[in-house]
């Protein structure tokens, strides 16, 4: 992957590109001052100095990488599969005395030296059926499939590997088209089900994409697992109960792949439940569905998966999902293993500086008094930047996570509200009855709740991310909130959730919170990174009274002395006097400006995790905007000291994410402008003399 591309999902939507333009117009220029950190001011101060001056963004030098980018290093690239070995045969290691030994370990290059493995060709054959195996929907032709290519088929799928040798699976092959007209209704119902579960601009995407071709392919085959096959003493039964299932889908795998190379598709069926699908086959009782495939000769395999190409999902770099020796300790082969943050944080930059340019001139350009569309101008030349390309994709679908931790100075009695209250909360929004939830439904938001310190269990559900570093902070008035390993899981957390949301096909992340007492540590954390004083800092929450808040104020600075802390350290603070869900946010902001997706900020919760985030790594801010200005003096502090300009000012004080939801058709608008309106020069419209 190139490291120019930026890492926007290919834009599917209706907005039209601006169209070429053959002549400049001449716009009155508008000076635009440049915003952003540069990375050289990566270091933090020394402790011993004052508090950094608000400061404003400035672009940044290219090339600008997105974490995507990284996959450049891989030994294996995605797209072309493993490098070919274009030698003769290996020799063996005996006969070849220039060839390194197998025991030589790893850096030793490769050497068949016991001729097991395949020659060039083979091999590239064997990498470009699973390279090119594709989940396909569209483009069945009606041509039946020759009894002898399905029976090859047939007998790669039987050939898994299974537990024990059990063979669990069964193999139906099914022309009926009364049953599979009975499956593809199970599907359509499925299907319907699902996307009333969708937020409207997702919903909107899904009625356009194509789930299952059960009509349309000539033949579909269920794979069936029998889990009690082998009897009572089959191998790995006991340890592994699921292991028949897996096995079933091995097969599963070995069909799709030998179907590939028969030039056949196969799409295997989510829309359905396997119950409902064993009735309609009337399987025998101790047999379940594990997969529903349609089979049969295509017009065409896509290039990518069909779900990336049309923007519903954005693939996992490898370089994501390799651990070395212990989880989170990631590395390909050869590679030096490095955390998650640290890989965060390298992939970090500023804003693309032609894009910038590119932005501003078109500003000055479209078919408005240049300058008219004030501070949205702005908005779009750092969504620009940020994307490395002018126009900019828009930022939809947009996802909201909203972090929800318990604090263990909640026992000083800094609100009014029991702890109780958080749990409880968070279960009112994935039963969809809080704010967030009607903002998020008002602009086509999806709602994911991550419960990173929530003290109560939360019992598992659809849209709630189980991320519990622990129960709770520790009360900060008596020493640090949490260790700096909790620190970093929460950290590495929100970094997760970040990529997860991405992956997901969402261009815009947006910051949401939720924890009884949380305004006393942001309070708490812009004291410590921006060196305002606790009376000016602290504010009144969720509504305390005059006598609750003086006491609050006194708190903060209580934290502040049982916590020396060192400003140089950013984790170090965050680990003393933050909660749970301000360092997930912080990590959520660092996991957003790494994938170069805007991250749209919330109330002084994720202003104070936009503290820490900037200390960790300044040009994260690039990706940041300031939802709204929430009516805790804190915010206002923090983002004077960030350089960030609040999209709207409504005195909310909620948190959930539900200011910075308001503001997300602000930023829409301000990256639908610069991709939809006409220049003068398109538009044929005079400009001033
Ligand atoms: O976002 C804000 O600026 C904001 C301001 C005041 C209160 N809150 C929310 O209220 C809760 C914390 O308030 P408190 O008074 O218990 O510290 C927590 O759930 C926050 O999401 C949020
Ligand atoms: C009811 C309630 C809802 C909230 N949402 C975010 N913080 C909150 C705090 C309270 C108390």
């Amino acid at each position: 992957m190139s490291a120019q591309r930026p890492n926007v999902i290919p834009f599917r939507g209706g907005d039209r590109e601006p169209a070429p333009e053959t002549r400049a117009a001449e716009p009155v220029h508008r000076h635009h001052p440049a915003s952003a950190r540069t990375t050289a001011e990566r270091t933090p101060p020394p402790p011993d100095t004052a508090p950094e001056p608000a400061r404003t963004r400035a672009a940044a030098p290219e090339p600008e990488q997105s974490m995507y980018a990284h996959e450049a290093a891989a030994p294996v690239d995605e797209r072309t599969g493993p490098p070919s070995r274009t030698g003769p045969r290996a020799v063996p290691a005996e006969q070849d005395p220039t060839s390194a030994s197998p025991a030589a370990g790893r850096a030793a290059p490769f050497d068949d030296w016991a001729g097991h493995a395949f020659d060039d060709a083979e091999r590239d054959a064997v990498y470009r059926a699973i390279r090119e195996r594709r989940d396909v929907r569209v483009g069945f032709r009606s041509d039946p499939v020759p009894d002898d290519v399905l029976t090859r088929v047939l007998e790669a799928a039987h050939q898994a590997p299974s537990v024990g040798h059990v063979q669990p699976w069964d193999f139906l092959v099914i022309d009926s088209p009364d049953l599979r007209a009975r499956v593809r209704d199970l599907a359509q119902a499925e299907r319907d089900d699902h996307t009333r579960s969708l937020p409207s601009i997702r919903a909107r995407a899904f009625s356009g994409l194509k789930v299952e071709a059960i009509l349309d392919s000539p033949l579909n085959i269920a794979v069936t697992v029998d889990p009690t096959r082998g009897g009572r003493h089959g191998q790995g039964r006991h340890a592994q109960p699921a292991s028949a299932a897996y096995a079933a889908a091995l097969a599963v795998e070995n069909l799709w792949l030998a179907a590939r190379a028969e030039g056949l598709g196969v799409g295997w069926v989510g829309f359905v439940d396997e119950r409902d699908v064993a009735d309609v086959l009337e399987l025998p009782s101790h047999l379940d569905v594990v997969a529903y495939l349609c089979v049969g000769y295509v017009e065409e395999f896509p290039t990518e998966p069909e779900l990336s190409l049309a923007g519903w999902a954005k693939g996992r770099p490898l370089s994501w999902a390799v651990h070395r020796d212990r989880y989170g300790h990631r590395g390909l082969p050869g590679q030096e293993p490095t955390s998650l943050l640290e890989e965060t944080i390298t992939a970090i930059g500023g804003l693309n500086p032609r894009a910038v340019e590119e932005a501003r001139d078109r500003q000055n350009r479209m078919t408005k008094p240049p300058g008219s569309l004030g501070v949205l101008e702005e908005v779009s030349v750092q969504l620009a930047g940020l994307a490395g390309e002018c126009p900019p994709p828009i930022p939809e679908p947009a996802a909201v996570a909203v972090f929800a931790g318990d604090h263990g100075v909640h026992a000083q009695g800094v609100t009014a509200w029991p702890q109780e209250v958080t749990a409880q909360m968070v279960q009112n929004f994935l039963e969809g009855g809080a704010v967030v939830n009607a903002f998020a439904e008002q602009v086509g938001a999806e709602v994911t709740v991550v419960d990173v310190g929530v003290v109560g269990d939360l019992p598992r559900a659809a849209g709630l991310l189980p991320r519990k570093v622990a129960r709770g902070t520790a009360d900060f008035t008596q020493g640090p909130a949490m260790t700096r390993a909790q620190a970093l899981q929460a950290l590495e957390g929100g970094i997760e959730v970040a990529r997860d949301l991405v992956s997901a096909g969402n261009r815009c992340l947006i910051t949401g919170d939720m924890g009884i007492a949380n305004t006393t540590p942001a309070a708490t954390l812009v004291c410590a990174l921006t060196g305002a004083d606790p009376a000016r800092a602290t504010g009144r929450g969720t509504g305390v009274d005059d006598d609750m808040h003086e006491h609050k104020v006194e708190v903060v600075r209580q934290a502040l002395a049982a916590n020396p802390v060192d400003r140089s350290d950013p984790i170090g603070v965050l680990a003393a006097l933050g909660g749970l869900e301000h360092a997930a946010l912080a990590g959520f902001v660092l996991g957003g400006a790494a994938l170069r997706v805007p991250v749209l900020l919330d109330g002084v919760i994720a202003g104070a995790a936009a503290l820490v985030a900037s200390a960790i790594s300044p040009e994260s801010m690039s990706a940041c905007f300031a939802g709204h200005r929430s009516s805790e003096p804190g915010h206002t502090i923090a983002l004077e000291h960030l350089g960030l300009r609040p999209l709207v000012d409504l005195e909310m004080r909620l948190g959930e994410g539900s200011g910075a939801l308001l503001a997300l058709p602000l930023l829409q608008g301000s990256a639908r402008a610069l991709r939809n309106v006409a220049t003068f020069d398109d538009a044929g419209v005079s400009t001033v003399h």
